[in-house]
């Protein structure tokens, strides 16, 4: 539903069979989260009837205008969604999002449902789970438009109750079409084994970022993904978890003012778990099409916030250890940090246009500098480090970018 929604579906009507009660109440509460009207249609004969019967129970809330038809154990992605509601749609027929080239590393080869396509028109010429000669997969999501329902009407009737009975008829018809979705995210979950897969393939359809440092893909990801897997399945929102990873961030900054090694360490350890903490809030906004421009905002003045305040504790830390020279050095470490987070988009932009390497110095490196600094004990070495390569690399880019 998220995913469909995403793609520019307005509404839902879902069929329900197995454990119907449980699952329209978990529907209809999910509609009401994400503020779209669902309509659940119960089919009393689902163990004894094809999925196509399914369908037609909805027949009554598909009659005025095209709509898209997805099984309730697929997955896919927003984008397809898009492409299939934008594309044309055969005169009372269906138009089947369909892997071509058959690609998808995910898909059970003894259960897809197969299509005969003509490569040149687009037309199905045959489908069904047993068909020999295919050439590509049926993904599960079709646009539809409400006359389809009259084949299936004709095809149920006739003592075929799939919905490939019905499509074959519109392909007899030439009403009956294929959109390419070759190399899309598409899955069919029908077991453990596939529910297994689709969550690690959409926790990496979540996981990076383009911008992402070397520290963040190679070390915190891997943990973070972890993490964003548990959370998956909490209520816990992305704002929830940016300020639970600046509060880990100010509980480290507090550990850091404490005169003695060990407040120095935990609170180095908590500056690194922030940063791993700080990958989950955007992995799970992306996994659960919960990204917003405020969310995005928030994320980015609390990392803010985070460098700074730990910057400062562990030049206040050093003061209180008997090294004033700290302060002064805390001081760049913290403009440096700083100016490199607010210039980096404009970095980003002007290297992009000049094709350059973006190679970039960004906070993930930053907090595991500070981590480490703590655990081996050098908090003002680490300040002097943090100080310099910071500003160095501010200048690094004002001078690749110039001209
Ligand atoms: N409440 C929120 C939070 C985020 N978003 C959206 O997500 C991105 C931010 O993406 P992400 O959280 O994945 O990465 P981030 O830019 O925070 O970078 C962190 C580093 O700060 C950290 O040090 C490193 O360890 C970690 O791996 C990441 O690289 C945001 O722009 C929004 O689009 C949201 O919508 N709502
Ligand atoms: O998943 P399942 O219900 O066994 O089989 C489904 C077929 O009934 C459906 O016609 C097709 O569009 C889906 O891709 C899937 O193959």
């Amino acid at each position: 539903m998220r995913t469909a929604m995403e793609g520019g579906v307005t509404g839902f009507v879902v069929v329900t069979g197995y454990q119907a009660e449980r699952v329209s109440t978990f529907v209809r509460a999910l509609g009401e989260r994400l503020q779209v009207e669902v309509t659940t249609v119960n089919n009393p004969d689902w163990e004894h009837r094809e999925n196509g019967y399914s369908l037609l129970c909805a027949r009554p809330y598909l009659q005025q205008a095209p709509f898209l038809l997805t099984m309730a154990d697929h997955l896919f992605e927003a984008d397809t969604v898009r492409r299939l509601l934008g594309a044309s749609l055969p005169e009372g027929g269906i138009l089947l999002a369909c892997d071509h080239h058959r690609c998808n590393p995910l898909v059970d080869l003894e259960d897809v449902t197969r299509v005969r396509v003509d490569t040149h028109s687009g037309a199905i010429q045959a489908i069904g789970k047993g068909l020999a000669d295919y050439n590509a997969f049926d993904t599960g999501l079709f646009l539809c438009a409400p006359g389809f329902l009259d084949r299936l009407q004709e095809a149920i009737d006739a003592g075929d109750s799939t919905l490939s009975g019905a499509v074959r008829r519109l392909a007899d018809q030439g009403q009956a079409r294929t959109l390419d979705v070759s190399g899309a995210f598409w899955i069919d979950v029908d077991d453990d084994a596939a529910f297994r897969r689709a969550e690690e393939a959409l926790l990496g359809l979540a996981r990076g970022k383009e911008r992402d440092g070397p520290v963040s893909r190679y070390l915190n990801r891997p943990l973070s993904a972890r993490l964003s897997k548990r959370l998956a399945y909490t209520g816990l929102t992305p704002n929830q978890i940016s300020l639970f990873s600046f509060g880990l961030s100010l509980l480290g900054a507090a550990l850091m003012l404490i005169p003695h090694y060990w407040g120095l360490l935990l609170g180095g350890i908590l500056a690194q778990g922030a940063s791993i903490v700080d990958g989950c809030d955007g992995e799970i906004a992306r996994l659960k099409h919960q990204q917003s421009d405020y969310g995005g905002w928030l994320d980015a003045v609390l990392d803010r916030y985070s460098d700074a305040l730990l910057l400062t504790a562990l030049a206040l830390h050093c003061w209180q250890i008997g090294t004033p020279a700290a302060i002064p050095i805390g001081f760049l470490a913290v403009t440096g940090a700083l100016v490199l987070s607010y210039t980096a988009d404009k970095y980003d932009g002007l290297m992009r246009d000049k094709g350059g390497s973006r190679f970039r110095l960004g906070r993930d490196l930053r907090l595991l500098v500070i981590a480490l600094g703590a655990l081996f004990n050098l908090p003002l070495t680490t300040l002097v480090v943090i100080a310099t390569t910071m500003n160095g690399e501010a200048i690094r880019r004002m001078v690749v970018c110039r001209g």
